[in-house]
């Protein structure tokens, strides 16, 4: 496609699109307005009630509806004569294999974890196509640019663990990112309660057994007068964690690529005689000196302890009733603030109690506290800016205009008088064990560490490998998959409970094992050290892997989702703007900034696909407008 005019690779083009969410939609919108003619999009939600804000593509009716044919049949009405192929599912399937992605031109990311980035960036080295790989949190995000040999994979670096959580999808699936519960405790159920009320959300949804119930739905969170605020608490626990997801499993697309979650009842959770036992503090042991709290009339009173299930959800009761009994005038006003106790302990409670619907990890009032309380919201206009230059990097990938490509960071506060800081993409790490034959160096004890430990924590965990084979030299000591011969699959169970020196093949000091994925068509190798001793604070699993790109503890808040795209190299520090060249001056020589003054070529092209993505009916759609800028309304060119 090299040297053809940018309308004809844009015609001829074929592109994959994974994620048709806030990033995805805004993509597909601008990839159907920029002329691209054959689109595929994989996704494997449903569409949630809290998506409609800014995943402009979905409505009402469409909740519950698989994100991918949606978007399509949105996009195809106003852009009707192009091909756009939708696939409900996860990304990691193996339909979705090397071959698979060996019939596109480009692959574009819009995804929100991690793992399912990792999965992508190893098939499109496999495959040779080129990735376009993107993250958004609030105001910040990034578009990168992948192609294997010239720049970096995705996984060269190492990447941030974001501080920040983003606002995710709340509602049914918190399967992944533990925070959504968090979020769906305190912006939904929270503010339904003690908030604004007539807030719109799935709240309301209700199984047959409720909607046979004589009152309409609306009034399940309004509280009688005459009520009394234990049986409230009790009907609101029932209708939430047991009636709501009952509801939503009804929707087995929803659960077709996810494990379904549990309702709980308070019955269940909850035995009589303690359900019954009255522990609301007497209103003579509250004193105005001390925050309200429920925390020492259930002698729960170290913050770091996770509750149980019983007591989280006489939590939930007794900091409701509390809410109720001691707070009565606030209610209708109140907007969750982590340093309110009462608020926070109520919403721990509820997280807590709706992870354990979803068998996901419950947290301690310390680590909610953490969670809740940076809980960064998703801004659809980001979504839409990074989309756009997505578009634009997909543009110059298709004409194979890899001089020009540019990663791009879309900062919150201008620095250097510039919102959008573009970055020559860095060339491969050559130590990077995905995109490189550098092998791992695996320190453990070889004596006391079984192969399970190693396949588990390190292949699965660390590397990321889904079905993974590990060999000894020429012995194959493990293979994971379901199609093995009865006796094959019995001894590698047997090797998985075995030590590494006592494994048929010993892997012991100076062994080095080959781990192989078939489905992501990654090879790599480990290098075995034997050590005697570890740090069990430093050093908790008791094995230390070098080589791999470890997460990185950074100030910058990215990535839509739970992780961030590659962005080690700058921090977005957000009230320091200067931050942003000061570290950019320790990056390698080759890492250089760009003066987005200067104009380019391609610029033209490149507005058209801006002005999509702003949608502005005034000409200025080519430039970006600098908050407190001296100079007001000076505008700088988008590179
Ligand atoms: N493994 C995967 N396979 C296919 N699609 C995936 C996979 N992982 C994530 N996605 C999709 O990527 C999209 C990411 O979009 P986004 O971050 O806007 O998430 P969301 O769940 O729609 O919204 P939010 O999390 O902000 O509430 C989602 O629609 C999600 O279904
Ligand atoms: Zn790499």
């Amino acid at each position: 496609m090299g040297s053809d005019s940018k309308a004809e690779v844009i015609k001829r083009a074929k592109v994959l699109m994974v994620g048709a969410g806030g990033i995805g939609c805004e993509m597909l919108k601008t990839l159907a307005l920029s002329g691209f003619q054959d689109i595929h999009i994989i996704d494997m939600d449903t569409i949630e009630v809290s998506n409609l804000n800014r995943q402009f593509l979905f409505r009402q009716e469409h909740v519950g509806q698989s994100k991918a044919k949606v978007a399509r049949d949105a996009v195809l009405k106003f852009v009707p004569h192009i091909n756009i192929t939708p696939y409900h599912a996860n990304v990691k399937d193996p339909d979705f294999n090397v071959n698979f992605l060996k019939q596109f031109n480009v692959v574009l990311n819009g995804l929100d974890n991690l793992d399912a980035r990792r999965h992508v960036n190893r098939l499109c080295l496999a495959a040779e196509v080129p990735l376009v790989e993107s993250g958004t949190t609030g105001f910040l995000g990034q578009v990168t640019v992948h192609v294997k040999g010239r720049t970096e994979c995705y996984e060269c670096q190492p990447k941030p663990m974001p501080k920040t959580y983003p606002v995710c999808t709340i509602t049914s699936t918190p399967s992944k990112v533990e925070s959504q519960n968090q979020i769906w405790a305190k912006d939904l159920l929270f503010t339904k309660l003690f908030g604004d009320k007539s807030q719109e959300n799935d709240l309301f949804v209700c199984s047959d057994d409720a909607s046979n119930s004589e009152k309409p739905m609306e009034d399940i969170f309004k509280q009688a007068p005459d009520e009394d605020p234990k049986q409230y608490g009790k009907k609101i626990y029932d209708h939430v964690f047991g009636y709501n997801i009952e509801a939503a499993l009804v929707n087995e697309e929803t659960w077709k690529n996810r494990r379904q979650p549990r309702p709980i009842f308070l019955r269940d959770a909850l035995p009589e005689k303690l359900n019954l036992q009255n522990t609301n503090p007497e209103k003579g042991c509250l004193t105005d000196d001390l925050p309200l709290s429920v925390l020492p009339f259930l002698s729960l009173n170290n913050p770091q302890e996770v509750w149980n299930l019983a007591e989280n959800s006489r939590m939930f009761l007794e900091s409701l009733q509390l809410f109720i009994e001691k707070r009565e005038k606030d209610i209708g006003n109140l907007t969750f603030d982590k340093d309110d106790q009462l608020a926070l302990e109520f919403v721990t409670a509820a997280a807590n109690i709706r992870a354990s619907c979803f068998g996901i990890p419950l947290h301690s009032l310390f680590d909610s506290k953490g969670i809740a309380g940076n809980i960064v919201h998703a801004v659809a206009t980001t979504n839409a800016i990074i989309a756009g230059l997505i578009v634009i990097e997909a543009i110059k990938v298709l004409q194979e205009d890899f001089e020009n490509c540019r990663m791009t960071y879309c900062l919150e506060h201008p620095s250097r008088m510039m919102l959008l800081m573009p970055i020559e993409p860095f060339q491969p790490n050559k130590s990077c064990y995905v995109c490189s034959e550098t092998p791992l160096l695996l320190e453990v004890n070889t004596r006391t560490t079984t192969l399970r430990d190693i396949v588990e924590k390190i292949i699965k965990v660390k590397l990321g490998m889904d079905l993974p084979m590990v060999m000894q030299a020429r012995t194959l000591i493990y293979e994971a998959g379901d199609g093995l011969e009865e006796d094959v699959a019995a001894n590698y169970a047997l090797n998985l409970n075995k030590s590494l020196a006592n494994l048929p093949a010993p892997v012991t000091d100076g062994t080095m094992l080959t781990v192989e994925d078939f489905q992501q068509e990654l090879k790599c190798h480990i290098n075995i050290k034997h050590r005697d001793d570890f740090d069990e604070e430093k050093e908790p699993d008791g094995m230390v892997l070098s080589g791999w790109t470890a997460p990185e503890k950074v100030h910058m808040a990215t990535s839509n989702g739970e992780s961030p795209s590659a962005d080690h190299q700058i921090t977005l520090e957000p009230t320091e703007p200067e931050v942003v060249e000061l570290d950019a001056e320790m990056l390698d020589t080759k890492r250089k900034l760009l003066a987005t003054l200067e104009r380019k070529e391609n610029e033209e092209e490149d507005r058209e696909v801006l002005s999509i993505l702003v949608n502005d009916d005034d000409d200025d759609d080519d430039v970006v407008l600098l908050d407190d800028h001296p100079e007001a309304n000076k505008k700088l060119k988008l590179q």
